[in-house]
């Protein structure tokens, strides 16, 4: 299957109304459809892989015409249900195939009576791929720039998106929480923009200043933590051309900085860009790129105004005027568009494909273009989802947004001893770094002040905090002075805390995608983690329904002295 780049040329005037379409109509609200059936966002992006390779064979990234040439020969699913990972891609790669700790750990494995979460956590090397960054054709300041950050071998998913952005390809990226998504789609961005850009001709005539990728997310911490990855790589001399233009903070002094600095990236939150925008101070007609990060979140109801203001101005006169630029896409006159979630609902697919040119899914071992992909087919019987049928891999899919390395339990107790089980579950796991997640914003301070009576040291995190005392009370947590962060949804997603060891939920998450965010933030990149879900005895069938749709054991437990004890299934179904 060879995937014709450039087939679909969407005039702008047909593009821009697709897109008020999307925003207005064609995309329905996020919640809207994710609350009667969450399990479908996974199953959609696993059943459409599926009917693709059922109609068409396996599609790879040489088919794509990958500069690499790296040959993903098998389905994703054999490799990350156990099967052997496809020579020839190792081959391609010059690398030795590696087990992953996912392929060795048997979904129904028995686990011991007494867990101690390790205080040393280990990056599982399994989760790289390509042997390094050189492999995947970013320009060597780049590279230089990535290894005085330590950064030397890019993830699967990294291997996978960074080729086919620099193709020029729209894109929705989906691999599970911790993987690496952010800098999946930056590197190639700052492979064309920016002083670390790979040299071309037309560098000496070359004298933009505006601003030519723009970084949508959902919240100010998710945005200011992009900004600080850009920074990194950028470095110190660099770092104003990228600007954050997150709600919350200063507005004059963002357009001051916007005048003042002439920033070539803005990161923002979606009202702030769209405000700023709106009011003259942000050109972005010229921008070459537009990234939505939590796209799923981004394209809800509660969005919807500003996202449609950012879809419509972003990139609507593309400054790119050379061929050699643009390459084989030199018809494109556009901007690039890149959607990113550890969780992709088939609307966003759909979205996706009403305004892209030629988009693809990428995910961690493959690439498949969205015009094949068709709409999911009905949920599953229990009993499909129990056999080896094909129709269990719908379950499977759900796995895709959840690191491997995960552990998951669940325990019962009663409302008003919940704090106490909390810290007992703590000291049985010998947790370092936790974050418990509430529904609302009230009751998070009450938790703090029990913990702190215990000796615990705790802090909460939640919307009604300003700016500043967000970004305080995070890098506390982050430098070690609180054992546990207490917060509600706002934290749920995006947010990196490397050394989270556990997660709490304190109240159940709404449904399953809710679940997986939260639980993705521990075990990120490979490392051990351990998610713990505290309900009432009446809530417990939430949990087991959960647990069928993320098709993950979740095991019942308790604490009792000091220890955590895993019980058996039957002792409690
Ligand atoms: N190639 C790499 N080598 C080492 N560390 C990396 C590499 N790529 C990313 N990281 C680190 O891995 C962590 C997780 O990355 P990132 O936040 O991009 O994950 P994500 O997939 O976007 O997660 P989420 O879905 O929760 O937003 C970050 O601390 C990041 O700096």
């Amino acid at each position: 299957m060879r995937l014709t780049v450039g087939q679909v040329h969407l005039h702008v005037l047909a593009l821009a109304s697709s897109r008020s379409c999307f925003v207005l109509g064609d995309h329905l609200p996020f919640r809207m459809l994710s609350l009667p059936r969450p399990v479908r966002f996974h199953q959609t992006a696993w059943r459409a892989t599926e009917t693709i390779e059922e109609k068409s064979g396996p599609l790879t990234l040489a088919s794509l015409e990958v500069q690499n040439k790296v040959e993903y020969g098998k389905k994703e699913r054999a490799t990350r249900t156990g099967g052997p990972k496809p020579s020839s891609r190792a081959s391609a790669l010059n690398v030795k195939p590696k087990v992953s700790s996912f392929n060795a750990k048997p979904v129904k494995s028995a686990l011991p009576k007494s867990t101690v979460v390790k205080k040393t956590l280990k990056i599982d090397e399994s989760l790289f791929s390509a042997k390094s960054f050189e492999e995947l054709g970013l320009p060597p300041l780049l590279i230089d720039q990535l290894n005085k950050e330590g950064l030397t071998t890019p993830t699967e998913v990294q291997s996978a998106a960074i080729p086919i952005i620099s193709q020029k390809h729209d894109a929705v990226i989906q691999s599970y929480t911790g993987s690496g998504k952010t800098l999946a789609y930056l590197l190639p961005i700052l492979s064309e923009i920016g002083p670390l850009k790979r040299p071309t001709e037309q560098d000496s005539s070359d004298k933009r200043s505006s601003v030519e990728a723009v970084i949508v997310a959902p919240s100010r911490e998710l945005g200011m933590q992009i900004v600080r990855e850009v920074e990194k790589i950028l470095g110190p001399n660099d770092k104003r051309l990228v600007q954050q233009l997150v709600g919350g903070a200063n507005r004059s002094r963002q357009e001051e900085a916007l005048k003042k600095n002439k920033p070539i990236i803005v990161v923002g939150t979606p009202g702030r860009i769209s405000e700023i925008s709106a009011a003259g101070k942000l050109h972005t007609h010229g921008c070459r790129f537009l990234v939505l990060d939590e796209v799923d979140q981004l394209l809800s109801f509660n969005y919807r105004e500003h996202m449609h203001r950012i879809l419509e101005h972003v990139g609507r006169k593309s400054g790119t005027t050379s061929r050699d630029i643009l390459g084989p896409l030199a018809r494109r006159s556009e901007r690039q568009t890149i959607l990113v979630s550890a969780t992709i609902p088939f609307s966003v697919i759909r979205a996706a494909r009403s305004w892209g040119h030629d988009p693809v899914l990428v995910r961690a071992l493959s690439v498949v273009p969205l015009n094949l992909i068709t709409v999911p087919r009905p949920v599953l019987s229990q009993t499909d989802a129990n056999s080896n049928s094909p129709s269990n891999s719908v379950n499977q899919a759900a796995v895709d947004s959840l690191p491997p390395s995960l552990e998951h339990y669940y325990c019962t107790s009663k409302a008003q001893h919940k704090v106490d089980t909390l810290r007992r579950c703590i000291h049985a796991l010998e947790a370092q770094t936790v974050i418990a997640f509430m529904n609302n914003t009230k009751p998070l301070k009450d938790v703090v002040f029990k913990l702190e009576a215990r000796g615990m040291k705790a802090t909460e995190l939640h919307g009604d905090l300003g700016k500043l005392a967000r970004s305080t009370v995070l890098k506390k947590f982050k430098d070690g002075e609180f054992r546990v962060l207490v917060t509600n949804e706002l934290s749920a997603r995006g947010l990196d805390v490397p050394e989270c060891d556990l997660v709490i939920n304190l109240d159940l998450p709404t449904d399953s995608t809710h679940y997986a965010h939260r639980a993705g933030r521990t075990g990120r990149l490979g490392r051990k983690g351990t998610v713990v879900t505290i309900c009432e005895e009446t809530e417990t069938f939430v949990v087991r329904k959960m647990r069928k749709q993320l098709a993950v054991p979740i095991k019942p437990c308790e604490f009792t002295e000091g220890k955590l004890l895993v019980h058996k299934e039957e002792d409690v179904e």
